[in-house]
This record gives structure tokens, sequence and C-alpha cells, in this order.
């Protein structure tokens, strides 16, 4: 089921566009929407939420027409804006049971859900804690149980993982898939950072300058490669002797073209089933062990390949 599609969406401000005709269809699952700054995520969610209007072309999220059902799209979407946005002197619990009311919710369920939400993001314990001497992350959790408070059939998720350390960053995003699996809840969450998404997102829709570059499944972005990896340990007593450019003659003679990749990977064109035997014979003959010999995926950035300028501000950000 599609839960998000736009037909030519179009946003411009005086000096840029910042959605230039972008035509896209968001399936339900958990679906990445990954750009360099400046792309458009933000302006993008703003429109999808009915709260910016488009200069041109439709959006429909839920089957609802943002241009004219925000308010229907709104009880049915929850959003977690990008930036800090959380008072500081109240509690978790204070500020998503009034959160759920603003959606609402009578009194007693939004202290029910508040309290089942805050359990469920890993922050029951701190709950009548002032959010003011929370971690990021912890405000990052409150920012999510906010958006979820209200049960919606969708979330709208603005860079979660920004500012987390890596473990906060796996943290957020395993509550990410969970907020999926467990709730059965749509999610669209934005990022700049690729490997995050790989791991995450059943779909991801790439986006540059405003317009698309890419929407596939993740498990297109990294099929696999006719790329063998092939790792070997030295000779046994012999550490001078270099077992790579030993290898790698050895397939040579073979008629097999190959490459040592960056530090201990020699990389095989896997151009027929033989090839995992000559390598099997030419590893046993050198008298080296085999750590490893496996058909190479594709990584998630060289989608961005095509454009080096998006892969370059992406993928060091
Ligand atoms: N209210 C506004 N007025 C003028 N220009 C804007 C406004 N909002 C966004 N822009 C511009 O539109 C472009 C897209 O911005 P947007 O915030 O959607 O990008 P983004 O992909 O979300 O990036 P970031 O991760 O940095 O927020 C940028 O060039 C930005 O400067």
């Amino acid at each position: 089921m599609s839960v998000i599609t736009t037909d030519n969406l179009t946003k411009r401000f005086p000096r840029v566009t910042a959605l230039d005709h972008l035509t896209v269809e968001v399936q339900s699952g958990v679906v990445g929407l990954v750009g360099a700054n400046g792309a458009g995520k933000s302006t993008l969610i703003k429109i999808l939420l009915g709260l910016s209007p488009a200069t041109e072309g439709t959006a429909r999220v839920l089957g609802l027409d943002v241009a004219t059902e925000g308010g229907a799209i709104r009880e049915r979407v929850g959003y977690m804006p990008e930036h800090d946005c959380l008072p500081p002197d109240v509690t978790a619990t204070e500020f998503v049971v009034h959160m759920a009311r603003m959606s609402g919710l009578p009194a007693t369920a939004a202290r029910e859900r508040t309290a089942d939400i805050l359990r469920h993001v890993g922050l029951y314990e701190e709950r009548y804690r002032p959010i003011g001497t929370y971690s990021t992350g912890m405000k990052q959790r409150v920012k999510l149980a906010q958006a979820l408070v209200h049960d919606p059939q969708l979330v709208l998720l603005d860079e979660p993982t920004n500012g987390l350390d890596p473990v906060g960053r796996d943290d957020m995003l395993g509550l990410i898939r969970r907020v999926h699996s467990e709730f059965g809840i749509s999610v669209l969450v934005t990022s700049h950072l690729l490997g995050e998404l790989e791991r995450t997102c059943d779909h991801v829709v790439v986006i540059d300058g405003g317009k698309l570059l890419r929407s596939s499944s993740t498990a297109d972005m990294t099929a696999y490669t006719a790329m063998l990896a092939v790792e070997v340990t030295e000779r046994q007593g012999e550490p001078e002797f270099d077992a790579d450019a030993a290898l790698l003659a050895r397939l040579a003679e073979a008629g097999l073209t190959a490459t040592v990749d960056g530090g201990h990977v020699v990389l095989v064109e896997l151009t027929g089933d033989e090839v995992y035997d000559v390598i099997r014979d030419a590893v046993a003959d050198l008298g080296v062990g085999l750590v490893r010999l496996e058909q190479r995926r594709h990584h998630i950035s060289e989608v961005f390949a095509v454009n080096p300028a998006v892969e370059e501000e992406v993928a060091h950000v």
C-alpha cells in the first residue's frame, strides 16, 4: 500500500528551489529519505504534514490531499522534528501527556499511552525528571515518544540520529525498526548517513537539489556484485612472503582477473562457478589459510557515484 505519493511536487523559495518536480511513491514499511544538507528533506516533510504549501504539483499522505486535508493528515501522522524543540522545565511525562491531549486523547487514555510509549522508548525510569536534565539521546527519545503517542499510522522522523554517538545511534535505529515491526506503524526517516539507512530501511529514496535521484528497495541497492572477495593468511613461519601478490599471480596464470582492494582483500571477477575451485586450489598450493571467500555486495553509497558531489557531501557529513 502506498502511504505517500507526490506528483511534480515543487517548492520555490525566493532564492532557491527546494523541491523540483519531485514525483515519488512511498510504500508502507520503513523508508529512508536520504540527501545532503539542503537537498529538500525537511521541506518535503513540512509539505506532507500540510504545514507548508507547495508552489506547484500535488502530494497525498495516506490517500489524503496535503493541500486541503492537512488536519486529517496530522491526526493520522506522527512527526519528530529535526531540531531541539523541547521545554526544559517539564518532565517527559508532562510533555508527552500534553502532546497526547493536543492530539485529542482523553486525560486517562493520554496518561496510559504516555506511560506505555515512554516504556517503549526506554525512558520509563526517568519519566519524572525535567527534560532539561536529559542527555541528547534521551531528548531524541522524548521527541520520538511524542510522535507515537496518538498511535499514528505513519511517522515522519527528521534526522532522528542527529547528535548521537554510535551506540546512541544504533539504539535509536533499533527503536525505529521496532516502531514498524511491533506497532505496524509505517516510517519515513530522513538521514544524510547512508550506512544507517542500509541497515534500517526496506526502501530508500534519494534526493538531491530537490530532484529524485533514485527510489528503490534496499535489497536492490545492495545486490550481489559479480566479484568474489578473498582474504588469506600469511604463510606459516614466513611473514615476509607476500601471500596476496602470490595469489594474484596464481589467479592470473589461471586466466582470472583479480586485484587487491585497499587493505588485504583480493577481488576476483566471478565469471563462473569454476572460479571457486581455482581459488581453493591456489590457496592450497600456496600453503596459506583462507580467512574469507564471499560474493561481494554493492554498497549503498555506490548509488551516489552517479553524482560524485552528492556522494562526497552525504558520505562525509
Ligand atoms: N523557509 C525557507 N525560506 C527560504 N529558503 C528555505 C526555507 N526552508 C528551506 N529553505 C531552503 O531550501 C533548501 C532545502 O532545505 P531543507 O531544509 O528542506 O533541506 P534538508 O534536506 O532538510 O537539509 P537539512 O538536513 O540541512 O535540514 C535549502 O537550500 C534551504 O536553505
